[in-house]
């Protein structure tokens, strides 16, 4: 080693306290150390390699003996574009004298990554990619994006290409139980299927229970939107980082119920004009999220109504409650986020799904809205799409489906009520076609036009997060004063 180099090193040596490690590339030396909250590396050559990130963006910390080379791998922000995240590895041999103080360096990060987190190490996960998801990367972005993140986290994974529809419910309805986590690459009409073939599971209630983690690559993503939030939804990195550090967090499912056939929804049933943005524009996948805009903008335009009579069970109308309500649980969540939910069906481990509590003709109690609709919207979790936050008060696991029908009124009488859009939460609600034609789609996927009821479950399913509840902000308008 040339003199410089090696006082250089002295130096790093002298400054450096237990809880750093020096490494070197030829003559390059980097200190990684590890605070209560971060990873800092600072590169003696090149300032720009420096990196400053939380324990959280941790994906692995280790020592090889025989090369003493010692490898840290995180996520951070792009340097050139800052609100993308991606894979640093850094590598670096250890001096001789080094080599148990790196071990033991290493495993202390490990400690801050995953154990103090409370997460557990090397996540075995079973991958989805559907390749012809949205704009059809979903293979290009697991093999570019995804796999080495898991690799780097050091995660064992079993992956399967689809190659047909249907293909994911046909191998959700037999996984074995043998992953900590269930990984898509794909939008969420991969996950509806992956929820559909656990109903069918010989023991469906400990399917559910194994969490999904979305990655987008599919055109609406509204799945990976509500759980990672509306700037980090269509991030990869971000939403990979999730299925290997994400906690798990209980959420509602529906059950569907249409000519006697029972199937599972977790985001949305939509009909008239919303239904149209997902099915109308099957055609325009390509587009990707653009589709969205344009199937809207053909909807207004067409203004053609939604010829539908929609009954509920109702749960609460009144939004300001709402709005308390999902302030209060939203803030309990963000002040703890890994609090288990008290709802779900642990006891139920192995048995058989809860049979359904609302029959077909059952009619006391219920609610039937008589205005015309241009659209009936309902689901579960606030963002639909990125840029369309139906129900801004939805919660994961609150036992409740918030619906949203936009009314067909002549102007002057929707200035008069001031009630254009009727939104209520409730238990289950019923929708009876008025006539033969029309859209229905549930979480994206086309469904017949035909009559059918919904009833959700509360805490049936589990997906993972980095949050423990949906990563939206709801802000409502404060109330005005009355005037005296
Ligand atoms: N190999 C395949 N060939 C054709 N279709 C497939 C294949 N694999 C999966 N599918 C189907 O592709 C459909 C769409 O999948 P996905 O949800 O991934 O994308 P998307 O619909 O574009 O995204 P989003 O639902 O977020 O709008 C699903 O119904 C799925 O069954």
């Amino acid at each position: 080693m040339p003199l410089d180099d090696y006082l250089d090193l002295l130096r790093l040596r002298v400054r450096m306290p237990d809880s750093s490690v020096i490494i070197s590339t030829g003559s390059v030396h980097s200190t990684l150390s590890l605070s209560k909250t971060n990873l800092i590396v600072q590169n003696t050559a090149t300032p720009s390699a420096n990196h400053d990130v939380p324990h959280r963006n941790i994906l692995r910390a280790s020592v090889h003996a025989e090369s003493r080379v010692l490898t840290v791998a995180f996520l951070d922000q792009k340097k050139k574009k800052k609100k993308e995240m991606e894979l640093v590895v850094i590598e670096g041999e250890v001096e001789e004298s080094q080599i148990a103080h790196a071990a033991e360096w290493a495993e202390s990060v490990m400690k801050a990554a995953y154990d103090d987190l409370d997460i557990k190490r090397s996540r075995r996960l079973m991958v989805f990619v559907n390749p012809f998801g949205g704009t059809k990367k979903g293979a290009q972005v697991f093999l570019k994006k995804v796999e080495p993140i898991f690799k780097a986290a050091g995660c064992p994974m079993e992956v399967l290409y689809t190659t047909h529809q249907g293909h994911g419910k046909e191998v959700a309805k037999t996984l074995p139980f043998s992953f900590d986590a269930i990984v898509t690459v794909s939008g969420d009409g991969m996950v509806h299927e992956i929820l559909n073939g656990f109903l069918e599971h010989a023991h469906p209630l400990r399917a559910f229970s194994t969490p999904i983690a979305p990655i987008p690559s599919g055109s609406g993503n509204g799945l990976a939107v509500n759980l990672l939030g509306r700037e980090d939804g269509f991030d990869v990195a971000t939403a990979a980082l999730n299925a290997v550090k994400g906690h798990e967090m209980k959420v509602d499912l529906c059950s569907v119920t249409q000519s006697g056939k029972r199937s599972i929804s977790f985001m949305s049933q939509a009909l008239g004009l919303m239904a149209e943005l997902d099915i109308g524009t099957d055609n325009l996948r390509w587009m990707g999220e653009t589709r969205f805009v344009y199937g809207l903008f053909r909807g207004i335009l067409k203004f053609n109504p939604c010829p539908v009579q929609l009954s509920y069970k109702v749960a609460t109308n009144d939004k300001h409650k709402m709005a308390q309500t999902y302030h209060s649980i939203q803030s309990e969540k963000v002040a703890s986020p890994t609090t288990p939910s008290s709802a779900g069906f642990g006891d139920f481990l192995g048995r058989s799904l809860p049979p359904l509590k609302y029959l077909p003709d059952d009619d006391d109690g219920w609610t039937t809205f008589t205005e015309p609709t241009l659209y009936v919207y309902a689901g579960k979790g606030p963002y639909v799409s990125r840029d369309f936050m139906a129900f801004p008060v939805s919660l994961p696991d609150d036992g409740l489906i918030d619906i949203m029908a936009m009314c067909k009124m002549v102007l002057p009488k929707a200035i008069a009520t001031g009630i254009l859009v009727h939104y209520v939460k409730a238990h289950a609600y019923r929708i009876k076609p008025l006539e033969t034609k029309g859209y229905l789609s549930i979480d994206g996927e086309p469904f017949p036009f035909e009559e059918y009821q919904v009833e959700v479950h509360q805490g049936l399913g589990t997906f993972m997060s980095p949050y423990g509840h949906y990563a939206a902000n709801f802000e409502p308008t404060p109330r005005k004063q009355k005037e005296r």
